[in-house]
């Protein structure tokens, strides 16, 4: 064979040392563990353990001869059976089994000699005397077992004859018979006995024997001697399921891969004949076999092999998990979090993260994997990750598909909807309940029209709807939640007061909308009404009359006294007939959200309005992020209809929550639809307020115009006075280029409102401010909604840092930090050094050092630093919220009660591009 000795060692699970001293038993003479054996050698190795197996038999074949006999039996057909190089031997036994016996006679006699040099073996190898310690300490309880072993072994051979004797469960009960004995053989050999304990306690390995062995001791290496004894004990090993024996076995039988069918037939035939026994031993063993598994390779495998019953078990449970490849793919709805993939996947999450790190990306279990990053790190856990994205298009659009199917003929005319804004207390309520008075009295005699958020009207059989919110802001905000509800915008301007702020912010957004505008000038009944100066006005917006040349509709009303009503409505059919307004009522319905409210006795209440198809009760709809079936419509007038069709509103009862002024609704095929559209809705709403990232930030424009994402800028520009207005609008057009084109949306004169903010929202436009602030409200709001507000006091600056943002070129912005309000509520005059303020801090802190701007009606009037800061009559560095204190400003007397002092810091802000 050419083996090494360390080889064989290894192959059968021996130290070195172990191997040298069994080479040494066998007559064989190697200089080192490196030496080679040649085949010769292997011979005598395995004619070794089988005499000496033999010998022992012979030895011990006195006490319990019947029983062992048949253990023997076992054994050798074990051996033969599995081991196909075993089994010449055993045949060879059996046969010429007075042969053999002789060789054990030989053996025996070279045995003691070995016994010393095995001796000296575990003198010399401390590390495998712990282990045979180890052994031999369970010998205590394994006695029992051990005897048994010794007890077939003697058998063997009288048996060999007996193989098919039937010996399991004569065993059992001859082995505590043959346990004394063996004790006898340990204390009459003294050393001897010992080492058999090892070989055979590994085997039963109970665990108080394995105590007592070691304490018994370590006669230690003496032990080893026993072996011998206990080898011919390990004939029966050869039969012997004895695991200790198995060494011995495994020695003889050489070959690695003998000794595993040779267990696997042991523990077969265990399984059969000492099951029992086995299950208490391994039990016993259980915890003992990582030590012994160590020493013992056959018994490791036996081991094995038993575990590996449960380990198999085990494996296949893990097996279970992993191996099914429909377990193995994980569907996804375009991202998931670090968290839920490794709990889909089964692994921890610490270890997904470790794995992203590895790939550069620093996250933390929240963190959201779009598709593709989730596939590359599940596939490095052989996990496939499906993109099963809901197609909320393929169920809400079915329909929108089917719209651009449609004939001409299925398009049918709507009714326009309107939306009345302009100034504060100009008319647009009194208008809108004019024509609503004026039209139930034509319509219906007597009747009370209720407040649903929009109302129908009527001339001549043309029906036109009226939105019953009237202001810019409110349009606006539906606008800016999807909804672009309104056809015609009417806007009043009052004859007597002309175009004032309000009128053109309403111009401004409904140009941003790109809502035609129809005028009406309001109270005319007024004798200082001058309708002629309102047009005139009007002009400079671009809306001329059509009696001067130009497009727009002006009609002459006074909603007080009813006049030329009817004349709008004519003008406002009018327009819709140009605007060619249609929609197909036959398909499901589409529209948005008017309004809605939690009805104490009717659950959430919607007034929709269906832009298209027509809305039918019991139909499943989906709006916003609820969803329910359509229980009952109401129109404004409080009948009950069944169906609603394009551009009529109807108070709609059955949604499962109260969706937001301005979103959109759907009829859907079914409630479960209805209810997906509405659960999907529902987790990318929570997805959104996660990450809420700024709408159009300067920072970020040249990025996003790299990206193609920014054609346009639009701006709203909002400053002191109109000069500057006008000249930040002057010079910011110029800065138009062809890859991004700026868009003054408005301006205006004064604080920014919450109605730019609005605009801002819905035109995802910036919003600049030349010496003004925002309203609380509106900065509040601009927050929220992520719209960037950039305050300035110099045009110039803002010019700049736009042309560098367009540039990607912004430079690190020195940013106002705010550190708090102060309202001035009294004023004092002191000689000498001026006008101070009493006051109260409204929010945050005043800080003694920090710079101040002197606002008054959001118009900064003045900036500069505090000359003094005090409580009472003491100098503070600052003043908290809640507290009033003294404030002086340096070089400026000009406060008066009711004006803010914002404090506040100056900090680098890096442009992130
Ligand atoms: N003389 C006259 N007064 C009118 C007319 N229309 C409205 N008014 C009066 O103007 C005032 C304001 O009217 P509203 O309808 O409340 O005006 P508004 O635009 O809705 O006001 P806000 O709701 O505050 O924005 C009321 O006192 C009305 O009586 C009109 O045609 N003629």
């Amino acid at each position: 064979m050419g083996k090494r000795v360390y080889e064989l060692a290894k192959e059968l699970g021996l130290e070195n040392k172990e191997m040298l001293a069994k080479l040494a038993d066998a007559g064989v003479e190697v200089a080192s563990h490196a030496s080679s054996l040649t085949d010769e050698d292997l011979q005598k190795l395995k004619a070794l353990d089988t005499p000496q197996e033999e010998k022992i038999e012979e030895a011990r074949i006195k006490p319990g001869l019947i029983r062992r006999r048949k253990t023997v039996v076992r054994k050798k057909a074990e051996e033969p059976a599995p081991t196909p190089e075993p089994e010449p031997e055993v045949a060879e036994e059996p046969a010429p089994t007075p042969e053999p016996e002789p060789e054990v006679a030989e053996e025996p006699a070279p045995t003691p000699e070995p016994e010393p040099e095995v001796a000296e073996e575990p003198a010399p190898t401390s590390e495998p005397e712990p282990e045979v310690a180890e052994e031999p300490a369970p010998t205590p309880e394994p006695e029992p077992e051990v005897a048994e072993e010794p007890a077939p072994t003697p058998e063997p051979e009288p048996e060999v004859a007996k193989e098919p004797a039937p010996t399991p469960k004569p065993e059992p009960e001859t082995k505590p018979v043959e346990e004394p004995k063996p004790k006898k053989t340990v204390k009459a050999t003294a050393d001897k006995a010992k080492i058999l304990g090892r070989v055979e306690l590994p085997k039963p390995a109970p665990a108080g024997q394995d105590r007592q062995d070691r304490s018994r001791g370590r006669n230690g290496e003496r032990p080893a001697r026993q072996d011998r004894p206990q080898r011919p004990g390990a004939r029966p090993d050869a039969g012997a399921p004895a695991r200790g024996r198995k060494r011995v076995d495994v020695a003889p039988a050489a070959p690695m891969e003998q000794p595993l069918p040779e267990k696997e037939g042991r523990n077969k035939k265990r399984k059969k004949g000492r099951r029992n026994d086995h299950d208490n031993g391994e039990d016993g063993r259980v915890s003992r076999r990582g030590r012994r598994v160590e020493v013992f390779e056959p018994s490791r495998m036996g081991g094995k092999k038993k575990r590996g019953g449960k380990q198999a078990k085990q494996t296949k449970q893990t097996e279970v998990t992993i191996s099914k490849a429909i377990k193995r793919i994980i569907r996804i709805s375009d991202s998931i979090t670090v968290g839920e993939l490794a709990k889909r996947m089964g692994v921890k999450a610490n270890e997904l993260i470790a794995e992203l790190m590895r790939q550069g990306s620093m996250v933390t279990i929240n963190h959201p994997l779009d598709y593709e990053s989730a596939a590359i790190l599940a596939s490095e856990f052989n996990y496939e990750v499906e993109n099963v994205a809901f197609d909320e298009e393929t169920i809400l659009e079915v329909e929108a598909k089917k719209e651009a199917e449609d004939n001409a003929e299925d398009l049918k005319t709507r009714p326009p909807v309107v939306t009345i804004m302009g100034h504060v207390d100009h008319g647009k309520t009194s208008l809108l309940d004019a024509i609503r008075e004026a039209n139930v009295t034509e319509g219906e005699a007597g009747g009370i029209t209720q407040h649903i958020g929009a109302y129908d009207v009527e001339l001549d059989g043309r029906k036109i709807t009226f939105l019953d919110t009237p202001g810019h802001e409110a349009f606006t905000a539906m606008r800016a939640r999807g909804a672009g509800v309104t056809d015609i915008v009417i806007l009043v301007v009052a004859a007597d007061d002309g175009v004032m702020p309000q009128t053109k912010e309403a111009i401004n957004h409904s140009k941003a909308a790109g809502v035609p505008l129809i005028v009406a000038v309001n109270k005319i009944d007024k004798p200082e009404a001058n309708p002629e100066r309102v047009k005139q006005e009007l002009t400079e917006f671009e809306l001329v009359p059509e009696e001067w040349g130009g497009d727009t509709i002006f009609v002459e009303v006074s909603a007080k006294q009813q006049t030329n009503l009817d004349t709008l409505l004519e003008m406002i059919l009018l327009q819709a007939e140009v605007l060619e307004l249609q929609a197909n009522p036959n398909k499901r319905a589409k529209g948005s959200i008017v309004e809605a409210r939690l009805d104490k006795g009717r659950g959430p209440v919607a007034t929709v309005l269906v832009q298209d198809g027509t809305l039918k009760q019991g139909d499943a709809i989906v709006a916003g992020l609820h969803f329910g079936r359509v229980r009952s419509m109401t129109t404004a007038t409080g009948k009950q209809v069944k169906e609603a069709g394009p551009s009529f509103p109807v108070e709609v009862t059955g949604l499962g929550g109260v969706p937001d002024a301005g979103e959109t609704f759907h009829a859907v095929e079914s409630e479960k639809a209805a209810k997906d559209v509405s659960q999907h809705r529902q987790q990318k709403q929570r997805e959104i307020d996660l990450a809420k990232s700024s709408k159009v930030s300067l920072d970020q424009l040249f990025a996003k115009m790299q990206e193609g994402e920014v054609e346009e800028l639009a701006v709203i520009i909002k400053a002191d006075v109109q000069g500057s207005v006008e000249a930040v609008r002057d010079t910011l057009e110029k800065l138009s280029t062809d890859s991004c084109r700026l868009n003054v949306i408005h301006t205006g004169v004064g604080g920014i409102s919450e109605s730019d903010v609005t605009l801002a929202t819905a035109s995802n436009a910036i919003v600049l401010g030349f010496n003004v602030r925002p309203e609380t409200k509106a900065k509040t709001m601009a927050e929220t909604e992520k719209v960037d507000i950039r305050l300035y006091s110099v045009i110039y600056d803002a010019v700049n840092d736009i042309r560098d943002a367009m540039e990607g070129l912004l430079a690190p912005t020195l940013r106002e930090k705010d550190l708090g309000r102060v309202e001035v509520r009294e004023t004092f005059h002191v000689s000498r050094i001026g006008t101070i303020a009493g006051c109260y801090v409204l929010d945050g802190k005043v800080v003694r050092n920090a710079q101040v701007r002197l606002v008054r009606d959001n118009v900064v009037i003045w900036e500069g630093k505090l000359s003094s800061l005090k409580r009472f009559k003491d100098d503070v560095k600052e003043v908290a919220s809640g507290y009033e204190c003294g404030i002086g400003l340096e070089n400026y007397n000009d406060i008066k009660v009711g004006d803010i002092v914002e404090a506040f810091e100056m900090e680098e802000i890096k442009t992130t591009l």
